[in-house]
């Protein structure tokens, strides 16, 4: 779908940090979430996913992470609630993570770190008709953002764990059907904080309404050690690179409110 091959990213180096800078740049992401600074809000909803398995399409590398891609050319999986007034569909779900337990989450709570986070990417489908269109506009995507812990096997993670050999390299894609996004977001959702932010990679627009759940899902050390399996480099090239530590690195808040949906 085009909400991710449109947005295949460039070919910068792999530890994209980027010097890059982007136009306005006062919502960047990833932020630091400093808890006893973020302000309770209770306007703010629980989230409502409403994902359909079926509408999985296919897995496959970017040269920067692995991407779930979904059908969204109509609202079968959709996500409304929280701080939005409009209703969001999914195009994709990915992972950002490191070279050990260490470090690989992309935001941080009070400078922690997480092994590894996983986004959920919708768009806005009430205002627009595109994924292209809405990820220029500052309403047009909503993210969730999980972290993952070390700890136990994730049972329901485990089927697109091992489809992961089958896209080693970048631009590799393999055909995944029926998997259920919702399997991977903790039991309570009703616990977020959100913010206004933008892509962590290019085209790194400001569109991002980012929900950061305050209560992680646990991986096994052997999952994740096969999303280290990776490679960002494609089949024809020489010198193979380990997928790792494809994370940006955190952004100045710039006055932004972080928000709470629970005290
Ligand atoms: Cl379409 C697209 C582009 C970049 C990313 C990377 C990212 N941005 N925010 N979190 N991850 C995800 C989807
Ligand atoms: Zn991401």
């Amino acid at each position: 779908t085009a909400c991710s091959s449109k947005y295949v990213l460039s070919q910068m180096h792999p530890m994209w940090q980027g010097p890059l800078v982007v136009p306005g740049g006062d919502r960047q992401s990833p932020i630091d979430i400093v808890v006893r600074k973020s302000i309770f809000d209770s306007k703010l909803k629980p989230l409502v996913t409403k994902y359909d398995p079926h509408t999985c399409q296919q897995i496959w590398n970017n040269g920067y992470s692995f991407l779930v891609e979904y059908d969204d050319t109509t609202d079968k999986s959709t996500l409304q609630g929280g701080p939005m007034e409009d209703k969001f569909r999914l195009c994709q779900f990915h992972f950002h993570w490191g070279e050990t337990n260490a470090w690989g989450s992309e935001h941080t709570v009070d400078k922690k770190l997480f092994p590894a986070e996983l986004h959920l990417v919708h768009w806005n489908s009430d205002k627009y008709s595109l994924f292209e269109e809405a990820v220029m506009e500052d309403n047009g995507l909503a993210v969730i953002g999980v972290f993952l812990k070390v700890g136990k096997r994730h049972e329901g993670l485990q089927k697109l764990v091992d489809a992961l050999p089958a896209i080693r390299h970048k631009n590799s894609v393999v055909a995944f059907n029926r998997f259920d996004p919702g399997c991977l977001l903790p039991t309570n959702t009703d616990d977020y904080w959100t913010y206004h932010g933008s892509l962590t990679t290019p085209p790194l627009t400001e569109s991002v309404t980012w929900m950061i759940m305050k209560q992680h899902i646990e991986v096994s050390h052997e999952q994740l050690a096969v999303f280290r399996s990776l490679l960002f480099t494609s089949a024809e090239e020489d010198m193979q690179k380990s997928m790792v530590n494809n994370f940006r690195v955190q952004q100045p808040l710039r006055g932004r409110a972080v928000r709470s949906s629970f005290n």
